[in-house]
């Protein structure tokens, strides 16, 4: 992973405040937001807004913007105003409601080059996720657990087990492809407890990162989603036990009293890398 993900924010590309605040917010990533957070009378002042706001310096954050899907009226347009942007402005382009790879291929043919990313949040994208991930313009995957929950007709469960066969799905094709995933969204903005749980069942789970909301939810994510002091601690020695054990002509260590063989070096090796791409954030 060349950059983090622990923190995705959502922006509402029609709130001009909320995406000049950006540039000093410590998420790893910004979802600058044309569908569901836009209403239907503010599509169009919306692209204005993105387009002045683009021109913002958002340091090492990477910018996303969330398209309308193609089939909606506003969803062609959106597609054009990214293609026009000057080059380097955006980072990947977000298609909602994904449900196969024909979904792809058509905003591929609109935006040459730019990566995209796809909204996993229908019954038909679980089921078609490993398609989605093989595509060859996706980079990344996010889970849109509000859709795929009315899609589902299932209850909001602290637990997620009516969730848990579709983030399984996407976790298995993204990790299958080698492509970012970012957990869904956590609604009640202001229950710090209930985001830390779930922030930390999508890292037990392996996603990279969490979609947000809110400023508020920022700080619980990164944490979650950073390798912790003690995970650093034991990579380092895992590390370093390994190599002593190859010097004296053995494949395996024991550290802490459990095995470490070279798979375990390669974990404690990602650990490493990830600890300091972060460090590379303002966050
Ligand atoms: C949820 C909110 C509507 C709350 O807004 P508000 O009441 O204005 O919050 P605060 O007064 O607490 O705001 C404090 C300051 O923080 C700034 N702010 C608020 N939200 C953001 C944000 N997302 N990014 C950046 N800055 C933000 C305010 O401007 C205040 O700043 P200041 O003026 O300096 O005091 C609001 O947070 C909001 O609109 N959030 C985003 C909602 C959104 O994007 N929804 C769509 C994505 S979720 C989704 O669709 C998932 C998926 O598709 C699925 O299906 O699951
Ligand atoms: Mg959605």
């Amino acid at each position: 992973m060349a950059r983090p993900y622990r923190s995705v924010l959502y922006i509402p590309a029609a709130n001009a405040r909320a995406m000049e605040k950006a540039q000093t917010l410590p998420a790893d990533a910004i979802i600058f937001d044309l569908e569901d957070a836009v209403s239907p009378t503010e599509k169009r002042a919306a692209r204005d807004h993105l387009a002045a706001a683009l021109q913002n310096d958002y340091g090492e954050r990477a910018r996303i913007v969330r398209i309308n899907a193609l089939a909606t009226e506003w969803g062609q347009d959106d597609a054009r105003f990214c293609a026009a942007l000057p080059a380097g402005q955006v980072d990947a382009v977000l298609l909602p409601k994904v449900d196969g790879p024909a979904d792809l291929d058509a905003l591929a043919d609109l935006l040459p080059g730019l990566p995209l990313w796809a909204m996993m949040e229908t019954p038909l994208g679980m089921l078609n996720a490993a398609q989605i991930a093989a595509h060859p313009r996706l980079q990344g995957m996010v889970m849109g657990t509000n859709d795929l929950a009315k899609e589902l007709n299932s209850r909001f469960r602290a637990d997620r087990l009516p969730m848990m066969a579709g983030l399984g799905l996407c976790l298995l094709a993204a990790k299958a492809h080698g492509t970012v995933i970012v957990d869904g969204v956590f609604n009640a903005f202001k229950d710090d407890e209930g985001l830390n749980a779930e922030c930390q069942q999508g890292r037990d789970m392996g996603f990279d990162g969490k979609t947000l909301i809110h400023p508020a939810q920022l700080a619980i994510a990164n944490q979650a989603f950073a390798p912790t002091e003690a995970e650093i601690d034991l990579a380092r020695r895992q590390i370093d036990a390994f190599d002593q054990a190859v010097a004296a002509g053995k494949g395996v260590a024991v550290v802490d009293g459990k095995i470490v063989e070279n798979l375990h070096v390669d974990t404690a090796r990602k650990t490493l890398d990830r600890a300091q791409a972060i460090a590379g954030m303002t966050g």
